[in-house]
């Protein structure tokens, strides 16, 4: 399931934050959405969940035949087995990890709960904690780390299998070790469009293309190699990210100095 963006504006009651949004992201492709502080990437990725709708324009979920449809007229349980949204603190309750695992699929066997859990690194947190994967993960998650947290977050989104799976970054609070899972979670990923929301050229550079949002607009398209050896808007952006906030910065980021991963 691809999905679209036409026209798109919103706003919070405030000056528009999307200005005219149109985009293409196609069914199976894996696309890192970046943009400076404010641009818009989380708002975009709450439209593609429906948490809010557009004030102009649509944002639609298109087949591999490219039939569209406007996400106002799916109906709501339908909309939540085709699209997860993984956000930057995935609330988890203080239960087992395979329970918090299986809250998005409560009816997933156990062999697949494993494979999910093994895929995106799950099952070596359960292996330090006390009473494994059964073992409680503490208040919201408490005694786990920002980076086990994104992988729970991570591992119980794709037990769900969603068509559309968005990772608002994720992986800025994943470890090394999961950075590898979610390299894994991209290329297992079949049809399903994975939307990237992404501040480390790492992780852009895992992408088929970048979208670069700038004024509440698409400003620049491409492959991750052709706009980091390009003097434009990802240029400018990752520019502006602070190192310390970049992570890992690499040869396809075109060489800036920062911290090593
Ligand atoms: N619930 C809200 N109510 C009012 N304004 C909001 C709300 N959420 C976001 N905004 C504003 O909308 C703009 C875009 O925010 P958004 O979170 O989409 O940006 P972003 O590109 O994801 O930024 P960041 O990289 O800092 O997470 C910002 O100016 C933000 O202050």
């Amino acid at each position: 399931m691809g999905v679209r963006f036409r026209g798109v504006r919103f706003d919070y009651g405030g000056p528009p934050v999307l200005d005219g949004v149109d985009l293409d992201i196609p069914a199976g492709g894996t696309v890192a959405l970046v943009g400076a502080s404010g641009a818009g990437k989380s708002t975009c990725a709450h439209l593609i969940a429906r948490f809010w709708d557009p004030t102009e324009g649509s944002v639609e979920l298109v087949s591999p035949r490219g039939d569209a449809v406007d996400l106002r007229d799916i109906a709501d349980p339908d909309l939540r087995r085709a699209v997860a949204v993984v956000g930057q603190d995935t609330p988890l309750f203080h239960g087992g990890l395979a329970e918090n695992l299986r809250l998005a699929a409560p009816d997933a066997d156990d062999g697949r709960v494993a494979e999910v859990a093994r895929r995106c690194g799950v099952d070596r947190i359960a292996a330090d904690l006390p009473g494994g994967a059964d073992g409680a993960v503490g208040e919201r998650g408490a005694t786990l780390s920002g980076g086990q947290r994104a992988r729970v977050a991570l591992a119980r989104a794709l037990l769900a299998d969603p068509r559309v799976l968005v990772l608002d970054e994720t992986t800025a609070a994943l470890d090394t070790a999961a950075e590898e899972a979610l390299a894994g979670v991209l290329t297992d990923a079949g049809d399903r469009t994975t939307v990237l929301i992404a501040h480390r050229p790492s992780t852009i550079r895992r992408a088929d293309r970048v979208v670069v949002l700038e004024n509440g607009r698409v400003a620049e398209v491409g492959t991750p190699e052709e706009l980091t050896t390009r003097d434009g808007a990802l240029r400018r952006v990752l520019d502006r990210v602070p190192a310390g906030a970049a992570g890992a910065t690499d040869g396809a980021a075109g060489g800036s100095a920062g911290p090593p991963d």
